[in-house]
């Protein structure tokens, strides 16, 4: 195998919010948003690899950290085998000729009151390019370039004293793509290069990318949060969530056999032709995303997975465990009155089972059963007597997932997934049951 050209080894990247001096006069505590956690992957040359994922999960984040527009936390980025991070200026100069990324929104990239020829020229100008221009100045040498490169990205060369706003937005986005070329770069991170477009111009630019790639031998980290987009671009795709990968794959596997809850929910959430409800596998996503300010422990998509992991010696089924897991992280979030529940239980009673059934009744749709049953009850009658904190402590200890205990790895094989189901194995299926779908390992 051929030596990657970007390698990317547990990249951190945390914003800090609230740690500005008048912060910390004010004694508001810094928090930090975990926007990218501890990601690894590799690109191969003249590969594209798609990272793809929901709005905030840290696609651009990556992209830009990556690039060193962004300081990194922690981690470590190769180019070439060498250190972006390490990178003294005359070497981060050559990689600024080397790597280049082109933005999602073609109207607000461009500055509107410069030409295109001045646009496309820019990086050529900052870098001093061409040194020797030969019998040309340099400017006109600039020009013949830019005339070149706005021809092969499907402009005319007339167009170079026209100004942005002269232009749509899928030709918006050509420019971006020529400016991104004319330093010859070797890899192109593509942040949404075609979310902002009108569905019939999102193929064009798509093609072209795919042409240029092949006529100037680029490699491509295509971010895009339409998987639909990805399918037919990249070789690869790495699925994000909430700051972590969750899954790595060559496309065509990764979308005809999805390992990951996450990603199976995310593919069944793209609509198919010819794909009826009835055929659907597993619930689409519900729920919302948690802040990366305070993620959940473990596995991050546990608090909305359809299989997440019950205690080995605990007979429940999957709604109900869910339920369970709800009301848990209800209670540490505060969100848990028990004023409220006793004035909802029947007013001809005020006993404890009063209290419980009507707890019952707002927090599980499913009838409880055996040990599951017991230990809800013990937790309520707890909340009864006004002790939240060791009616938590009771879910906690009886409920308690492998899921949130650990972070579940992910693997070094050719189509890794962290999921606790299958760790250790390399194969999932999906089974259907009676309560939704739940994915097994095959051993
Ligand atoms: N400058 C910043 N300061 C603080 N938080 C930030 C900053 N930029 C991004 N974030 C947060 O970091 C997380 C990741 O953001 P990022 O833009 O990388 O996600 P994304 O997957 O690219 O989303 P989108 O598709 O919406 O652009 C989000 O929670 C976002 O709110």
């Amino acid at each position: 195998m051929t030596e990657p050209i970007l390698q990317v080894r547990e990249l951190q990247k945390y914003y800090f919010e609230q740690d500005t001096l008048i912060d910390s006069l004010l004694g508001r505590d810094a928090e930090s948003v975990k926007a990218v956690d501890g990601i690894s992957f590799d690109i191969q040359p003249g590969e594209t690899l798609g990272l793809v994922g929901e709005s905030g999960c840290g696609k651009s984040t990556t992209g830009e950290t990556l690039l060193r527009l962004r300081e990194a936390t922690d981690g470590e980025v190769l180019f070439d085998g060498e250190n972006v991070f390490e990178m003294d200026s005359t070497e981060l100069k050559q990689f600024r000729r080397d790597v280049q990324i082109v933005f999602q929104d073609p109207f607000s990239s461009l500055d509107p009151r410069m030409t295109i020829g001045d646009i496309v020229s820019e990086p050529l100008t900052i870098h001093g390019i061409p040194e020797d221009p030969g019998e040309q100045t340099k400017r006109e040498w600039r020009r013949d370039k830019v005339a070149d490169l706005l021809e092969r990205v499907g402009l005319s060369a007339n167009h170079l004293d026209r100004y942005p706003h002269e232009f749509s937005g899928g030709q918006r986005q050509r420019i971006g793509i020529a400016r991104a070329l004319a330093l010859e770069p070797e890899f192109i991170v593509l942040d949404e290069p075609v979310s902002a477009l009108d569905v019939s111009v999102q193929a064009q630019v798509l093609n072209l990318l795919d042409d240029l790639q092949d006529e100037f031998g680029l490699t491509y980290l295509f971010i895009a949060h339409d998987l639909s987009v990805v399918r037919h671009i990249c070789d690869r795709v790495a699925v994000m969530y909430l700051g972590n990968i969750v899954e790595l794959g060559p496309t065509d596997e990764l979308f005809d056999s999805p390992k990951h809850p996450y990603t199976q929910a995310l593919l069944e959430s793209v609509p198919r032709a010819g794909m009826s409800e009835h055929g659907r596998r597993v619930e689409a996503l519900s729920g919302d995303v948690p802040s990366p300010k305070s993620p959940p422990s473990g596995c991050r998509f546990r608090t909305r997975c359809p299989v997440v992991i019950p205690p080995e010696d605990l007979d429940i089924d999957q709604q109900t465990y869910r339920s369970v897991m709800d009301l848990r992280d209800a209670f540490a979030a505060g969100d848990v009155n028990p004023e409220h529940i006793w004035e909802a239980a029947d007013p001809e009673r005020t006993d404890e089972e009063a209290f419980i059934e009507e707890a019952r009744s707002r927090f599980v749709d499913v009838e409880l059963r055996g040990a599951v049953a017991g230990h809800f009850d013990t937790a309520l009658s707890h909340l009864a007597a006004g002790d939240s904190e060791k009616a938590q402590e009771v879910l906690y200890t009886h409920f308690a997932s492998p899921c949130e205990e650990r972070r579940p790895a992910v693997g070094d094989t050719e189509h890794p997934a962290a999921c606790h189901l299958f760790e250790g194995t390399d194969e999932v299926t999906v089974i259907e049951t009676t309560n939704g779908a739940v994915a097994e390992a095959d051993d």
